[in-house]
């Protein structure tokens, strides 16, 4: 068999199985060389088993509230090896469904580490592979930032492989995978302290999320150390000694570094093609995800766009689409939906309050309360929801929400975000009683008129 093909993809995580099979699809012939697990950082070190440790965790608040409805709970405990053995069973499941996945859809798989070797070429151990167009789908891995002693300290993957739940936890660090496992672990029964350079924690997101976000995890027992400046990280026996500038040193069992990850774009031999990498080591594209180089393409974390599996999926569906169907399909994220995996739980898609304000003026409409299942069980948890609306059009620009299930109900929102929703088509819309999710289209008074250029809340 000729090892010549239309597409070499290397990378088997979501965006690079996404390109290959839709190009295959379009008649391609592909291969798709992976080094390590098919799924890529989602199923394996992210997303899926991330999902399933919040699972385990929100057990706890089921246990909470469980006595209120009546039922008696006794002795409950988690044991993380039950949990760590039932979670690799499942990802074994995932992985020979990729497996199938790609043999069904025709694309030959080569396990091994691809070095690019020159224009059109790749070679994965002793294989020399040609091709007309390269797809670089390599993702990315946990980075450290430099205080002294943090590569010493766990990444996200190895807290999602540990087999024991740590007694005292910090995490440094308070994006996405900082709050998400703070959450967790805490829920999970650990003591947990967060070490965070700003003032709230999530910066990007809305201000009124960031600061409700904060009070949540303090109630719910969490330390959260905003304006830290982490000066060092040192083993000490079994444990660290995490020093923050103007504290005593605090002793933990377990450290979760989470100050951010870094594009794979080491060793792949890009100097050979002339390509060259952009801020951050990512891999520069346009809205085709093409490179400079041509014939050569990039999606997904690799080229540090947004890195959501979505995304790298959809950027990989449209470079297949464009290169090999025949179509003209530029990507742009716009309007993306995103959440955040914490107790209680973050959605959000479209402007933050201060981003929109910087377009004109807005009406801000709100929601804080109870939910009817906590104030039963006299629990002082709540949800809020906000809808930014342009004052001169009527049209919603972000719709936000914490609170249980804030991720599914804003999937469905982000919908009629991105068919241009007026704040009088929320209103129009008859409710499901009794939900939460019906509290966005009750919202008939506004909390607030914001005028253009207004910031409420330092970036
Ligand atoms: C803890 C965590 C939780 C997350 N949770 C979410 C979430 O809830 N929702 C969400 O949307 N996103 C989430 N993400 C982000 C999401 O996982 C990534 O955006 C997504 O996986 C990126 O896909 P990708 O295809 O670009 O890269 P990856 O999935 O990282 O795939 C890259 C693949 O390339 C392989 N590879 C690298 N170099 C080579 C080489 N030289 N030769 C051969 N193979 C190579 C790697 O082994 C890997 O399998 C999370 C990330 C983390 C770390
Ligand atoms: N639910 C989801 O969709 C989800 C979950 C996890 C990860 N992800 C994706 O993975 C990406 C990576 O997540 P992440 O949490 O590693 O990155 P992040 O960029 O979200 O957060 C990094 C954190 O590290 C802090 N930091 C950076 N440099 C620092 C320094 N020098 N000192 C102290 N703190 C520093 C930042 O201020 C921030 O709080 C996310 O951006 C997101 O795209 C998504």
């Amino acid at each position: 068999m000729s090892e010549h093909f239309d597409l070499i993809t290397i990378g088997g995580g979501s965006g690079g199985v996404a390109a290959s099979r839709r190009a295959a699809a379009h008649g391609a012939r592909v291969a798709l060389i992976e080094s390590d697990a098919l799924g890529g950082t989602c199923v394996h070190r992210g997303c899926v088993p991330k999902k399933l440790m919040m699972y385990a965790g929100q057990f706890r608040s089921a246990f909470d509230t469980a006595a209120a409805f009546g039922w008696t709970m006794e002795n409950e405990q988690f044991h993380m090896e039950t949990w760590q053995d039932a979670k690799n069973a499942e990802l074994e499941r995932l992985d020979k469904i990729y497996q199938q996945m790609l043999q069904s859809a025709n694309v030959e798989l080569i396990n091994g580490l691809a070095q690019i070797t020159g224009r059109g070429r790749v070679r994965v151990g002793a294989r020399e592979l040609s091709c007309t167009h390269l797809l670089i789908a390599t993702g990315g891995r946990p980075s450290a930032a430099p205080i002294a002693g943090l590569e010493h300290a766990a990444t996200s993957e190895d807290m999602l492989n540990s087999r024991t739940v740590p007694r005292r936890m910090a995490v440094v660090g308070a994006g996405y995978i900082g709050m998400e496992f703070a959450s967790i672990f805490s829920r999970l029964g650990s003591e947990v302290s967060v070490f965070f350079r700003d003032h709230s924690p999530l910066r990007g997101f809305d201000h009124d999320l960031r600061i409700r976000l904060s009070q949540a995890l303090e109630r719910a027992g969490l330390t959260l150390y905003a304006g830290s400046n982490m000066e060092s990280l040192t083993r000490s026996g079994n444990g660290y000694l995490l020093q923050v500038r103007g504290k005593e040193p605090m002793a933990f069992d377990a450290v979760l570094n989470a100050t951010g990850r870094i594009p794979n774009t080491e060793n792949l031999g890009l100097q050979s093609i002339g390509l060259e990498l952009g801020p951050g080591a990512a891999i520069p594209v346009n809205d085709y995800s093409a490179t400079v180089v041509p014939g050569v393409y990039a999606v997904g974390d690799v080229t540090n766009r947004k890195n959501l599996t979505p995304l790298a999926i959809a950027e990989g569906r449209a470079f297949a689409d464009t290169v090999f169907g025949g179509l003209d399909i530029p990507f742009q994220a716009t309007e993306v939906a995103t959440a955040v995996f914490t107790e209680p739980s973050i959605g959000t898609v479209g402007l933050t309050e201060n981003d929109a304000a910087q377009q004109g003026a807005l009406i801000i409409y709100e929601a804080d309360f109870r939910p009817m299942a906590t104030a039963f069980a006299q629990r002082s948890d709540r949800t809020y929801m906000k809808l930014v609306v342009d004052a001169a059009s009527d049209r919603v620009l972000g719709i936000h929400m914490i609170g249980n299930d804030a991720p599914e109900i804003i999937q469905s929102l982000a919908v009629s975000l991105r068919a241009g929703v007026t704040k009088r088509q929320f209103d129009q819309t008859i409710a499901i009683h009794p939900t939460t999710a019906e509290e966005f289209v009750l919202m008939r008074e506004p909390a607030r008129r914001v005028p253009a250029g207004k910031t409420t809340f330092p970036p």
